[in-house]
């Protein structure tokens, strides 16, 4: 039994100590939320300025006037009354001009609010749309500096950045209300509280300290919700990723062919309905808690209304306090509910503010050593791969014991079968990575230690996945040197080049005709596409010292492959060049073939050297002569 009782003591004081704990945890993290807020907000409000500082300035200074006009407005109720009250008691102690004055200040005050109104309006969505657009600069900024595409593969990094860019225009302008609205609602309670100093100070004071818990508590809880559940949640990124499906033209054609919409639709729901479920349940939670600190909060409002009514039966307050008092509890009541529901807006606003922040603080993987060296022009003895080992970021090996020299002026064409890695090892030499092990060097210096923009510059490269951009035809070719923008005859040279000159020429509006369905342009055939990405590769030949074609051909007829490699062969001369091709008939320009199987270079050799070498080369060349009939 003593046992018991020990065991009884010892727990009633882990639990006393637990209870501590958790008191002072819940103080902690008060202190740090609050901590959090308050600089996320510091960082904002320099944001506005910096945005619009014209905006920003008639917008606080119409916020104070405003807010303090409901305080002013009730203190001229008092002095009304009071003198309306003495007028009726004692007509000749009454101060009629006090009072035509007052009435004069009253009207004053309502027509600076409703005067103010409309340009209050203007400003502040002036403002937003400024912030909207500054914040989006600010992001197309900040994605300039990561040179390598690893943030961009990263689904954390990637989802984060999609939300910025969409929430863009609603959260800056929630945050402006927020803050707004607070700040006004702050003024509104401080001046109410100097306005009762004489009367019942205690009274504001008392509303706002039982309000502050549910406050807290809310904004806590929705948090929560924005937090985990709207934002981060998987099913929120599927939610999206469902409704992408159905609602761009990536997917169109297959969605209908295959029917797929009920398919998609459905995991939509599932997706959904798995995230209702969890925030219906924060959310009664939070109607709970609210509840129940509603009820303290009403309750310092109700103790106030009663000692008003028994100071006023006991002939304590004049009836123009008796206004004053009740007139200035509803009005801080209301204000107090507004509080809540601003602090609700801000607090989400705030949470975008953060991630906007840690956006802009997020370090690019891939740094440029400073200062950097000047990219080696023209080459001398070429571009050394050393032993490249590479693994993208999610761990799959791509690349092993890759080392070959690609001398100056050489074609050098590489294969190999489906995810050999050929295009990995373009992606190395256009550094959109750094190798895991091993080095490229250019004329002995290492491609790390170089300029990476003007490196970038001395590389023409058309992808496989090239870019279709909703523009003319002449800067959807110029975009590979912007500086032959306005140079028809450049334009004109690399679409003859890439076979693309005859097409434009019969369009009316020539180089100038708009591309794409986005802006009503006309739309172009795969291969015609595939020719203009080809045309802007080729418009920086004068710069580039290295050109790169990434199965440039996927979508083009046999005769307009023949004819473009037939260009590609003259425009090279005197250039280092990759050839990256499944087409093995197209290979045999090249001075070399390198082949590539399963990430290692097999292979080394001409076209001739590796048919009778009867390996790797020899078998895929077998394979397409017996599929085309080619004679050889
Ligand atoms: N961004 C990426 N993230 C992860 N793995 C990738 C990525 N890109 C390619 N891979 C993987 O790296 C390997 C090599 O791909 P790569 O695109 O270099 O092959 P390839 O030889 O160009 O193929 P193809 O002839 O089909 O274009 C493949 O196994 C592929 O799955």
């Amino acid at each position: 039994m003593s046992q018991s009782i020990e065991q009884t003591t010892a727990n009633l004081e882990i639990n006393n100590v637990q209870n501590n704990h958790n008191q002072q945890n819940l103080i902690t993290e008060f202190v740090k939320n609050i901590k959090n807020y308050s600089i996320v907000l510091a960082r904002s409000l320099p944001l506005l300025w910096e945005t619009a500082p014209k905006e920003t300035s008639i917008i606080i200074i119409l916020v104070l006037l405003r807010s303090c006009i409901p305080a002013i407005s009730i203190a001229i109720n008092k002095q009304i009354v009071d003198g309306i009250s003495l007028a009726l008691k004692s007509p000749e102690s009454a101060n009629f001009r006090t009072i035509i004055s007052l009435v004069v200040f009253w009207v004053t005050a309502i027509f600076i609010e409703n005067i103010s109104t409309p340009w209050y309006n203007s400003a502040f969505i002036n403002l937003a749309d400024k912030l909207t657009a500054n914040i989006n600069i600010k992001l197309m900024e900040k994605a300039d500096t990561f040179i390598d595409i690893t943030n961009f593969e990263n689904s954390k990094f990637y989802d984060e950045l999609e939300l910025l860019q969409n929430r863009a225009s609603a959260e800056p302008l929630s945050l402006l209300q927020g803050i707004l609205e607070i700040l006004a609602i702050l003024i509104t309670l401080v001046s109410m509280l100097i306005l009762l100093s004489t009367t019942a100070w205690w009274i504001p004071a008392l509303i706002l300290v039982a309000c502050l818990p549910q406050t807290y508590l809310s904004f806590k809880l929705e948090s929560e919700i924005w937090n985990k559940i709207f934002y981060k949640s998987p099913q929120s990124r599927r939610m999206r990723y469902y409704s992408n499906v159905l609602l761009t033209d990536t997917f169109v054609k297959e969605v209908r062919l295959f029917d797929l919409s009920a398919f998609f639709r459905q995991r939509y729901v599932a997706a959904f309905e798995d995230k209702y479920q969890m925030i219906s349940q924060l959310r009664g939670k939070q109607a709970f808690i609210t509840t129940i600190l509603g009820i303290l909060s009403a309750s310092g409002n109700a103790f106030s209304f009663c000692w008003v009514v028994l100071q006023a039966l006991a002939g304590k307050l004049t009836a123009g306090s008796i206004l004053l008092l009740i007139q200035s509890l509803a009005y801080i009541q209301e204000n107090i509910n507004r509080l809540l529901q601003s602090s609700l807006i801000l607090q989400r606003s705030t949470l975008f503010m953060e991630m906007f922040f840690r956006f802009m603080e997020t370090q690019p993987s891939m740094t440029v050593s400073l200062p950097s060296k000047n990219v080696p022009k023209p080459l001398q003895s070429g571009i050394v791969f050393d032993n490249l080992e590479f693994a993208y970021p999610d761990g799959r090996k791509a690349l092993s014991g890759i080392s070959f020299t690609l001398h100056p002026g050489e074609t050098v064409a590489l294969v190999g079968e489906n995810g050999a890695g050929k295009s990995t090892l373009v992606k190395l030499l256009a550094r959109f990575y750094d190798p895991t092990s091993g080095n490229i060097y250019i004329d002995g210096e290492n491609l790390k230690e170089l300029d990476l923009k003007e490196w970038r510059k001395q590389i023409a490269v058309v992808f496989q996945d090239f870019c279709r951009y909703a523009l003319t035809i002449g800067e959807n070719i110029a975009l590979g040197d912007t500086s032959a923008m306005d140079d028809l005859e450049r334009l004109k040279l690399a679409s003859e080049k890439s076979e693309i000159a005859y097409k434009i020429e019969k369009l009316s509006q020539g180089y100038s005709t708009p591309l794409g369905k986005q802006f009503d342009g006309t739309e172009l055939s795969g291969g015609e596409w595939q020719k203009l990405a080809i045309a802007r590769a080729f418009i920086r030949e004068d710069d580039a010292q290295i050109m790169i074609l990434d199965e440039p051909t996927a979508a083009l007829d046999p005769r307009s492959e023949y004819e473009i490699f037939n260009s590609f062969a003259q425009l090279v001369r005197g250039k280092t060049a990759i050839l990256v091709t499944h087409r093995l008939a197209s290979v045999r320009l090249a001075d070399r073939i390198l082949v590539l199987k399963a990430g290692k270079l097999v292979e080394v050799g001409t076209h001739e050297e590796l048919l009778q070498k009867n390996g790797e080369y020899a078998t895929l060349w077998n394979m397409q002569a017996e599929q085309y009939q080619m004679s050889y």
